[in-house]
This record gives C-alpha cells, structure tokens and sequence, in this order.
C-alpha cells in the first residue's frame, strides 16, 4: 500500500466517528484528510514538508481536521432545518456558525490559519446539501453547486465592490486587482472545480490512474488556472504569473503521467518555497473536488 493510502487509513480510523457525523460531513472530513496527505503540493503543507510555511505542519493540520469535525455536522443540521427560509437569510444565519468554527480551528493550532478557506467552501456545500436533502431534491453535483451559487448570488458586490472595509486579504486582492477569491469561486457555484479540475480528475480515473495521481494531476491544473488570492497576498501578481506559467509548462510535457512526473512536481514545489509562495485556494479547491467526485459516486 503506498504511504498516501496508509496514512489516509490511519486518519480516517482517527478521526471521524461514524456514530456521530452524518455522510456528507464524513466526506467532507475524508476530503480534507486527502488534501493534506496528497504530496507532492508546490509550495503548501504536504507529508514532504511544511511548503512555504514556517508556523505550520502536518500534524497542525490533523489537529484543525480534528477541532472542526463537528462543525462539520452543524453546517449539515444547519440546511437540514432551515430549508425554507430564503437565501439571502441561509447565508446571514449561517455565517455566525462559520465564524465559530474558524474559531475552533485558531484555538486547536495556536491562532494559526490552516482551514479558513476549506471551512467558507464546505460550510457552504455541507449546509446547501443538508438543505437539499431535507426538500427531498435530488442531490447531483450541478444541482449543488447551483444552489450554493444562489445561496451566494450579490456575495461579491455586496462584500467585495461595496462594503469593503474590513481590509481582510480577499478585500484588499479586489481592490487591487479585482480578483474575486474564494467568494467570487463560491458565487460562481465552484466553476473552477466543475470546468477543469473535476473533469479531469474524472478523466484520470477512467483512464485506469490512481486515486492519488489523478489528484496530483488535478492539482496541476488548479495551479495552472485558479486565481488563488493566496499567491497574490504573498507574490503579487507575478507570484500567480509565475505558478500559472510552470504548471502550465508542466502539464503541456504530460503533467503528472510522464515517466518523470512526479519529479517535476517536487522541482516545482522546492521553487515555490523558495519563492515563498503558497497556493491554499488552490488547496481547499482540489478538497472540493474530491468531495464532488465522491458524492457523485
Ligand atoms: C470569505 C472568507 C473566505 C474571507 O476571507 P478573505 O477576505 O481573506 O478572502 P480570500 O479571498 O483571501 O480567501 C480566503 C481563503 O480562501 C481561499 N482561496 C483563495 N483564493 C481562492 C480561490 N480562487 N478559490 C477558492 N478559494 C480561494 C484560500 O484558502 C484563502 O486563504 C471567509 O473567511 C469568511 O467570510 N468567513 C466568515 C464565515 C463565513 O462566512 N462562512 C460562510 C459559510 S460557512
Ligand atoms: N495543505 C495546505 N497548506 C497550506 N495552506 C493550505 C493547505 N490547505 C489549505 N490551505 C489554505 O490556505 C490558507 C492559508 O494560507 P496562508 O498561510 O498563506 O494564509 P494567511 O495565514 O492568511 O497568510 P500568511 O501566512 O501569508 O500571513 C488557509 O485558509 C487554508 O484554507
């Protein structure tokens, strides 16, 4: 069994109590476990390294999976119950639950950020399913997204090109550069995930390739296309440039499935850390995707 395998055994055993969190948080939860074990990741957190990070590792993120585990089943409760108040009040109500668990998540890793945005992306899908799943609809990927994008229709003009003063990272991205991050991902009912990297996570597959390289291979494509507001915050524009350019070059000489792949992949990561960037939109986004694929199984 490769290590990634192994490890994702032994967390999932870990981690997650059948007995108390539904299925939907339990894939959520699987799919966090994947992404921190999946490795090589240019520049983020991984089972190599800690990437372009000095305040976090592995086992920081563990215990982030841990602290926000039930949180998890809250977001889901939270749509269950509440799956005929209007939209606009579904996302008001559900933001205090957010916070708390961004909360959680600072207290467990000593006020570190390891899942701000993995906690914004699956609070949103777990409560819009829960939703869902209470109205008896039938819960299809397009039919989830779609909500989650009504759910967030107006988040950008109403937090990014109004209303913009809490000077957080994403705020600031806008304002400089109009990059749209993880609201403008989530408003668009994850269009990054559905357009490039879910179909071609889906293609590796079927083709015969693994679980883990059909992540890896997907990863390459975040980075080749996602407008990660993380490597902006770190390398400005230049620093997404850069990243852009590489997985694209990477990917044009067969990405993750030419014989040297993965080499190339570690190459990329040592320039990454080098350069200290750090690609975490695009981290929670291949998470995303896992979840997807697998909730459509
Ligand atoms: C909207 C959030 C992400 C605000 O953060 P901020 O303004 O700093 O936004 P920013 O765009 O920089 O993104 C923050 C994080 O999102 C991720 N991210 C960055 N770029 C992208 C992208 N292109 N696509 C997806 N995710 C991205 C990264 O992990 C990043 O650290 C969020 O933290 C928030 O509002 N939280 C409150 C709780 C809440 O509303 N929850 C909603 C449902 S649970
Ligand atoms: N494996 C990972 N490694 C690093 N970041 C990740 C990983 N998985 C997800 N992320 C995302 O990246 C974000 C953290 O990135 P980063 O540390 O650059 O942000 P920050 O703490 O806001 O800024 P900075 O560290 O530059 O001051 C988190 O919100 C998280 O969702």
């Amino acid at each position: 069994m490769s290590n990634y395998s192994s490890q994702i055994g032994r967390l999932e055993s870990e981690l997650l109590n059948p007995h108390v969190l539904s299925l939907p948080p339990i894939l959520a939860l699987k799919a966090l476990i994947r992404e921190i074990c999946l490795s090589p990741k240019p520049g983020l957190v991984d089972m190599n390294n800690n990437g372009a990070h000095q305040d976090m590792n592995f086992q920081t993120f563990i215990k982030s999976i841990s602290a926000i585990s039930s949180w998890f089943e809250d977001f889901y409760q939270y749509g269950k119950s509440n799956a005929n108040i209007s939209t606009s009040d579904f996302l008001t109500n559900i933001r205090p639950i957010g916070l708390e668990c961004e909360k959680a998540m600072f207290t467990a890793t000593n006020q570190v950020n390891t899942h701000k945005g993995g906690i914004f992306a699956f609070g949103l899908l777990l409560s819009t399913i829960g939703k869902l799943a209470q109205l008896k609809s039938s819960v299809t990927v397009p039919i989830i997204c779609n909500e989650v994008a009504n759910i967030c229709q107006g988040m950008v003009n109403n937090e990014l090109s109004q209303n913009n003063h809490r000077n957080s990272v994403g705020e600031r991205l806008f304002k400089q550069h109009n990059l749209t991050g993880a609201r403008g991902e989530a408003e668009s009912g994850y269009k990054t995930v559905n357009q490039i990297s879910l179909p071609v996570y889906q293609k590796m597959l079927n083709s015969g390739y693994s679980e883990e390289s059909a992540l890896l291979q997907a990863m390459l494509y975040l980075l080749a296309y996602n407008q990660d507001t993380n490597l902006v915050s770190r390398g400005g524009l230049e620093g997404l440039n850069f990243v852009h350019k590489e997985a694209r070059d990477l990917i044009n000489q067969g990405g993750i499935m030419q014989q040297n792949g993965r080499e190339k992949m570690l190459r990329l990561d040592d320039e990454l850390i080098k350069r200290n960037l750090s690609p975490g939109g695009s981290a929670d986004l291949i998470a995303v995707t896992w979840f997807l694929a697998n909730y459509s199984k």
